[in-house]
This record gives structure tokens, C-alpha cells and sequence, in this order.
């Protein structure tokens, strides 16, 4: 028995940090949207109870370290599953991007394990064991367009932003996302997102009042330790781009266009520029769906 659950990266259209928590996380307050740049997990059934990774790219750990592999774990021993699984992961999301691949693979993961083993849990359920794999992993459980809150794992649903195309470019360096949060000094933060703003953006689908309202205070952060991604951002907007931002922690930045036509401009301008480069839809208001 196998099942397949695409898992699709997402962007944050705003990330604002409000304070930081006794925990050691930073209260956040973020809108996020899933794009269709999708990783794939198949999922097969092992009589065995053993649980067994491996991925497209070698570069991904294929054990405990492995998000997708964590999430199994928690679902066997949460529910006291006798099978076991053989996870593959087509790795598609170019990693430690800030675009939460290894995020939504656990989330892909949770969802498709709750089929393979018949575990009859609710989305909501589901979420709530993403939680504890990281703080980007219930948005990825649902999927689509979402306000997230306390550090990320508190969801409010929102309808699909303006259809648009979403050009991604990612330099070729890794950024981790602690040290993006362990440089960022709260106090001094100036240039906060207007939330609001974005979510009267999504809810009236106005693209242009969404590219104003961008706005990710982990930018700066990423942008002194990494000076290619302002690089990126000043391309982008130098060949049209009507929004530029960059996503998460990064060192992915995306560019918001409405017209195909400034796409390929664009996309030919970062070429020349940076080899990861991808142009996608925002998938709306779906979520990475369950395959065959
Ligand atoms: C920055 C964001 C924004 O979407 O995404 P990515 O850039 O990773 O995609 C997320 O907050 C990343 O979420 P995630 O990658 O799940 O982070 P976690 O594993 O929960 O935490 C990794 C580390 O980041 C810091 N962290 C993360 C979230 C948060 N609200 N406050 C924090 O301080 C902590 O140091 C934590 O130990
Ligand atoms: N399934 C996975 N896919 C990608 N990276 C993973 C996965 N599981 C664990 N990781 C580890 O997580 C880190 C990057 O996570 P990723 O979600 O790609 O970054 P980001 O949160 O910035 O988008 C890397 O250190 C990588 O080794």
C-alpha cells in the first residue's frame, strides 16, 4: 500500500516579530501562502514497524534529523502504530531557503501517515502534532493562506490573495534560521509590516495594496550577514517586479508580478544572476493534495 502527498513550499508575505518569549522563540505575527513548488513524500506500508527514509537529494538526512522522518516517529509512538514506513522524498524545495521545505515534508508526512494507518485524525489534530516538530509545520499541515501567530503555530485561515506569479530566487548559500533569529535585536526594529494592511490586501484580492504591503523585519538581518540577497531584491526591482520580498529567514527572495510578460524579463534577468530560479503560481486558498 503506497500513498503520495505533494508538499508544497510556502512564502511569507509579511513576518513581524513582536517580542521575545521566555521559551527562547520570538512572538510572530505572519502571512503566509503555499506556491505550487512542491516536494513529494511517498509513503509505504512496512509489516516490519520499522521506519525508513530516503531522498532525492543526498545532501538531506535520512534519519531522526530528517523533519519527514520525525514526524512518523511521533505518529508511531503517539498512537501506538504497529506498521511501519518507507518515506521517499522527491526533493524539489531548495533547501534551508526559507521556504520551509523540511517543514512541509513533515507536514506531508502527517497527512498522508493518517491515511496509510487508518488514524482518523482531523486537520486540526493534525496541526497540533506539527507543533511539535516545528513552528512552521502546522501552517504546512493546512496549507493555503493563513495568518500566522504566537511562534507560527497558531493559525487563522484567509481566503486566496490575487492570483499573481511568484518568481523565487534563491543564491547559492544556506541560511539558518536560529542564528536569522538569534542576530535580531527587537527593540531596534523600524520598519514593522502593516498586517492589516495585508489582510484588507487578501480579503479585497487588491495586488497592488498587497505588494505595499510586504514586509519582513528578518530582512535586514539576512541582508548584512548575505549582501547577494539585496543583490536579488535590487534585480528584481530594476526589471519590473511590481512586489519584492524576501521569504522567512531566507536567503530566497520572491518577486510578485501580474503580467507574463514582465515574467520572462524578469526571470531572464536573474539567470544571469542565480542558478535556483523558479516561476510559480500561489496556490490560493488549496492545499498540497494527496495524490494516488
Ligand atoms: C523563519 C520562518 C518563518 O516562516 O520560516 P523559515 O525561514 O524557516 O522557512 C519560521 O519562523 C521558522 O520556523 P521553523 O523552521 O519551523 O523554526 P523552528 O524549527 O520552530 O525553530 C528554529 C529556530 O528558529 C528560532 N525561532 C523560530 C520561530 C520563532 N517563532 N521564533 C524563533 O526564535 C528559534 O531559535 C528556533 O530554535
Ligand atoms: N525533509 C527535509 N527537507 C529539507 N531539509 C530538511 C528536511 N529535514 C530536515 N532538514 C534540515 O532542515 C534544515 C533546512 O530546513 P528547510 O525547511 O529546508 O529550511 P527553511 O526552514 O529555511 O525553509 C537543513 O538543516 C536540513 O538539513
Amino acid at each position: 500500500m503506497r500513498i503520495s502527498v505533494k508538499a508544497p513550499a510556502k512564502i511569507n508575505l509579511t513576518l513581524d516579530v513582536l517580542a521575545k518569549r521566555p521559551d527562547g522563540y520570538h512572538e510572530v505575527e505572519m502571512v503566509m501562502t503555499t506556491v505550487d513548488l512542491a516536494d513529494r513524500v511517498d509513503m509505504t506500508l512496512r509489516e516490519d514497524g520499522e521506519i525508513t527514509l530516503d531522498c532525492s537529494a543526498s545532501f538531506v538526512p535520512d534519519d531522526i534529523r530528517n523533519h519527514a522522518y520525525k514526524a512518523a516517529t511521533l505518529m508511531k509512538e503517539k498512537f501506538q502504530v504497529r506498521q511501519g514506513v518507507h518515506l521517499y522524498i522527491d526533493k524539489q524545495i531548495p533547501v534551508a531557503a526559507g521556504l520551509a521545505g523540511g517543514s512541509s515534508d513533515a507536514a506531508a508526512t502527517l497527512r498522508g501517515l493518517n491515511q496509510l494507518w487508518n488514524l482518523g485524525l482531523t486537520r486540526d489534530e493534525l496541526a497540533k502534532i506539527g507543533a511539535e516538530i516545528g513552528s512552521d509545520v502546522p501552517f504546512c499541515v493546512y496549507g493555503g493562506t493563513a495568518l500566522a501567530t504566537g511562534r507560527g503555530e497558531q493559525i487563522a485561515h484567509l481566503g486566496a490573495p490575487a492570483p499573481c506569479w511568484v518568481i523565487l530566487a534563491k543564491p547559492p548559500i544556506g541560511v539558518s534560521t536560529p542564528d536569522v533569529y538569534g542576530n535580531l535585536r527587537v527593540a531596534q526594529i523600524d520598519n514593522h509590516p502593516d498586517t492589516k494592511q495585508m489582510l484588507q490586501a487578501i480579503a479585497t484580492q487588491d495586488f497592488s495594496l498587497m505588494c505595499q504591503s510586504l514586509g519582513n523585519v528578518l530582512e535586514n538581518v539576512t541582508l548584512s550577514l548575505h549582501p547577494q540577497v539585496k543583490q536579488i531584491k535590487d534585480l528584481m526591482i530594476a526589471s519590473g517586479a511590481d512586489g519584492v520580498l524576501m521569504s522567512g529567514s531566507g536567503p530566497t527572495v520572491f518577486a510578485l508580478v501580474q503580467k507574463e510578460a514582465k515574467v520572462h524579463r524578469i526571470y531572464n534577468a536573474l539567470r544571469g544572476f542565480v542558478k535556483d530560479v523558479f516561476v510559480v503560481r500561489m496556490l490560493g486558498a488549496q492545499d498540497g493534495e494527496i495524490l494516488a
